[in-house]
């Protein structure tokens, strides 16, 4: 496979699977969406969930609504590379354009919770990296579930009191960012996707490469 877009133009690189986890209203979701728009060669796994939809929110973009049982039909068919029960709802990343994305050479952005990234470590550890992101404090989670307006305030409560338990889960991660600014926190995921990008094991075209270099030397 090769990742056109970054590192040497002409040298093959394994793709690989960017996840980012958070409590609720950490920022996940606005960091995704930046690193889409600004970040060539990385592509967004939209997961289905049988949650509703919230305003704003679009069919194919946000997410896949589902009833649960095509949730269900799902899971059967072997349609999911991993799913999870979060707040009630069933949520899942479907599996085929992840792989499509992966065999096209491009890295793939999941923002999924802990139990999805423990399924997908299980099945390809060498290419994910995981990063946890932290709210700076917890007044200022409370105050972003409000400002962004979306849910009701019971459900907020159930996010918040959710929050501790999911944050019990950041050890399992390969890197943490604490989202306090959100340019400066951007900065630091993408200087994530880009040293991992750099990685020896991933640059599956090395050896041809400085095998090349070495015959150009020895010539
Ligand atoms: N395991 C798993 N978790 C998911 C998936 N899609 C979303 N989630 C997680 O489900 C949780 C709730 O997501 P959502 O209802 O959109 O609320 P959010 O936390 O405000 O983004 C978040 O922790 C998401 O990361 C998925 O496909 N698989
Ligand atoms: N660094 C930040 N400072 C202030 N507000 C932020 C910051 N990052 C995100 N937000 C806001 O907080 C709310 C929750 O962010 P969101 O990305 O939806 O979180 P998540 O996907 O983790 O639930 C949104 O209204 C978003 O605009």
């Amino acid at each position: 496979m090769t990742a056109p877009g970054h590192g040497f133009a002409s040298l093959e690189r394994r793709g690989l699977m960017f996840v980012l986890s958070s409590p609720s209203g950490a920022g996940k979701t606005t960091l995704s969406r930046l690193l889409i728009e600004r970040v060539a060669g990385l592509k967004m796994s939209v997961s289905a969930t049988t949650r509703t939809k919230r305003p704003g929110e679009e069919d194919g973009r946000d997410y896949y609504f589902v009833d649960h049982a095509r949730f269900q039909a799902m899971t059967e068919n072997g349609e999911l590379l991993e799913w999870a029960n979060v707040f009630d709802n069933c949520y899942g990343t479907p599996r085929a354009p992840v792989e499509a994305a992966l065999a096209d050479g491009q890295d793939v952005l999941f923002d999924i919770d802990w139990q999805g990234t423990q399924q997908l470590r299980e099945k390809a550890r060498d290419d994910v990296v995981s990063v946890f992101i932290l709210p700076p404090s917890a007044a200022d989670l409370e105050k972003r579930l409000h400002t962004r307006a979306q849910d009701s305030d019971e459900v907020i409560r159930g996010r918040m009191s959710r929050a501790s338990h999911e944050m019990s889960h950041f050890a399992e991660y390969d890197y943490i960012v604490i989202n306090h600014d959100i340019d400066e926190a951007f900065g630091e995921v993408h200087s994530i996707l880009k040293a991992e990008r750099l990685k020896r094991e991933r640059r599956t075209g090395l050896t041809a490469f400085v095998r090349d270099l070495q015959k150009q030397l020895e010539r």
